[in-house]
């Protein structure tokens, strides 16, 4: 089952393969007429309701393939109120090829007359609210009339959001819903059909640019709403957890906190000004320190563990215990990950091993990228935790959801693009859930190393990604 805005997701990743919506549209039109012809007979009098968006487009694409019924398409406004390019152009050829096209000004206007069959086509997944007007009056003549009534995707007045029906919602006898089924339509008492539109599976599986619809940024949020990040690192490093602090701001969280031993504490701060830096005593961590940081963290959305802690006994036992206490969620990365297999935590983690992490973790690898995914979503079925395996392909799985990344590029086999990653991956998981944080930071931060030589040829260092970063995860142009 998909909601409507995880179509959205899916359909923008279809584009972004070479499959656009104007060419979904065609398919989910010719879909719409089938189901047609299963509840109407030839010459039968088929009436098109379409509102102005993609769902009545739909519909106007149906018209071309309903040429022997007795056929009137009805559009619900103005055609200049068509809200997308793709339904106005559908809109036109049955204009330029002199359809029986009637426009409905306003509710009084409407009339359905008494067709055999009605096609509902006025509101899909881009449903807010209850049905205003001329809709509302439309779907109340469809509800009392004796004619078969057919619904574009959903009933119009069904919210595929949640699965909530409006109370002037049109009462469908069928439902011909695209590529998956959506929440709601289960509890009717229509028949439903799903319908195959193309979609190519890659869509779901591969993260592409769709995916970054998940992100939103409200208008009204203050300091904090979007993300406060705990960096955990340093010691035998600095550059390390500096790195991925800096990555979490790039990343769009609000406040980004290092927690470092105090020797290194000064030379993180150095590093940038944005950070705000968090001493702690000795040299590296140690189970003394658990304490101040397992209350440091609970104060933060996530945590970011791992980046350039050095793996001394102390340091991996004092990880543990930190794991142990915490229930949030956590970025495991670098030496920290050799700890997860055994811990027992109630945090939610998205450990980011590359290939030769994950082996030392107990997993299992595959030169084949789509044996891989299957072993990787294995292992973190065992282990209860979402992974981010690292690689030409990027593998990211919670045990049952998988995903693969294709971006990046070998520049990125440099020191300190895994740091980067960890940062990225541990802002987004302050305001995504952990497999979406995982996904949406590969592929922004393969996209980042992709712009970075694209622009200036291999020899990226790190540092360079940081930059590139916002751009890879805010800037995507999107299509109808
Ligand atoms: N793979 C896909 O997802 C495909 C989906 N297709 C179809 O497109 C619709 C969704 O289209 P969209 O343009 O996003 O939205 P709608 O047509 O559902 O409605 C937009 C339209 O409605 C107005 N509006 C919103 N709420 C209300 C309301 N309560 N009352 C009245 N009017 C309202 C809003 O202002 C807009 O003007 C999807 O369902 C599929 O049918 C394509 O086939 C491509 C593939
Ligand atoms: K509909």
């Amino acid at each position: 089952m998909l909601t409507g805005s995880e179509m959205g997701v899916v359909d923008e990743n279809a584009a972004a393969l070479g499959v656009p919506r104007k060419q979904l549209m065609e398919s989910s039109g010719n879909a719409v007429a089938q189901a047609v012809r299963a509840h109407a007979d030839t010459g039968a009098s088929v009436t098109v309701v379409a509102g102005r968006g993609n769902n009545g487009g739909d519909a106007l694409v149906a018209a071309r393939f309903l040429d022997d019924y007795d056929l009137r398409v009805l559009l619900l406004g103005r055609p200049e109120t068509i809200t997308t390019d793709i339904a106005r152009e559908n809109w036109d050829a049955l204009q330029s090829a002199e359809y029986p096209t009637e426009q409905v000004g306003d509710a009084s206007q409407f009339a359905l007359g008494d067709p055999d069959l009605v096609v509902d086509a006025m509101l899909g997944t881009g449903i807010s609210g209850a049905l205003r007007e001329p809709e509302a009056t439309a779907a109340a003549a469809m509800t009392a009339s004796d004619a078969t009534v057919l619904s574009v995707d959903v009933p119009s007045g069904l919210d595929a959001a949640d699965g909530t029906l409006a109370d002037n919602a049109v009462d469908a006898d069928h439902v011909v819903t695209f590529h998956d089924t959506k929440p709601g339509l289960s509890d009717l008492d229509a028949g439903v059909t799903v319908a195959d539109i193309g979609i190519p599976e890659a869509a779901e599986l591969f993260v592409e640019r769709g995916d970054l619809r998940r992100l939103t940024r409200d208008p009204a949020s203050h300091k904090g709403d979007n993300g406060e990040v705990l960096v955990v690192g340093g010691g035998p490093y600095t550059g390390a957890p500096a790195l991925s602090a800096q990555a979490a701001l790039r990343g769009g969280a609000d406040l980004v906190r290092v927690a470092a031993p105090e020797p290194v504490a000064r030379e993180i701060q150095g590093y940038s000004e944005n950070l705000i830096v968090r001493p702690y005593d000795g040299d590296v961590l140690a189970p003394p320190h658990v304490d101040r940081l397992a209350d440091l963290a609970a104060d933060h959305d996530t945590l970011v563990l791992g980046p350039g802690l050095g793996d001394a006994d102390a340091t991996l036992e004092a990880v543990a215990a930190l794991l142990e206490r915490f229930d949030g969620t956590a970025v495991v990365d670098a030496d920290a990950l050799s700890v997860v297999p055994d811990v027992d935590t109630d945090a939610d983690l998205v450990c980011t091993p590359h290939q030769e992490e994950l082996v030392g973790m107990g997993g299992e690898t595959s030169d084949d990228w789509r044996e891989r995914a299957d072993l990787v979503e294995s292992f973190a079925a065992d282990l209860g935790h979402t992974l981010l395996v690292k690689g030409p392909y990027d593998v990211v799985s919670d045990g049952e959801r998988t995903r693969v990344n294709r971006t990046g590029n070998p520049g990125m086999t440099v020191g300190g693009t895994g740091d980067v990653l960890a940062g990225v991956t541990g802002a987004l998981a302050c305001v995504q859930e952990p497999r979406h944080a995982a996904s949406i930071a590969a592929y922004a931060v393969g996209g980042a190393g992709d712009a970075v030589v694209d622009e200036r040829g291999y020899g990226l260092v790190a540092t360079d990604l940081l930059d590139a970063v916002p751009p890879a995860l805010w800037s995507a142009d999107a299509d109808d």
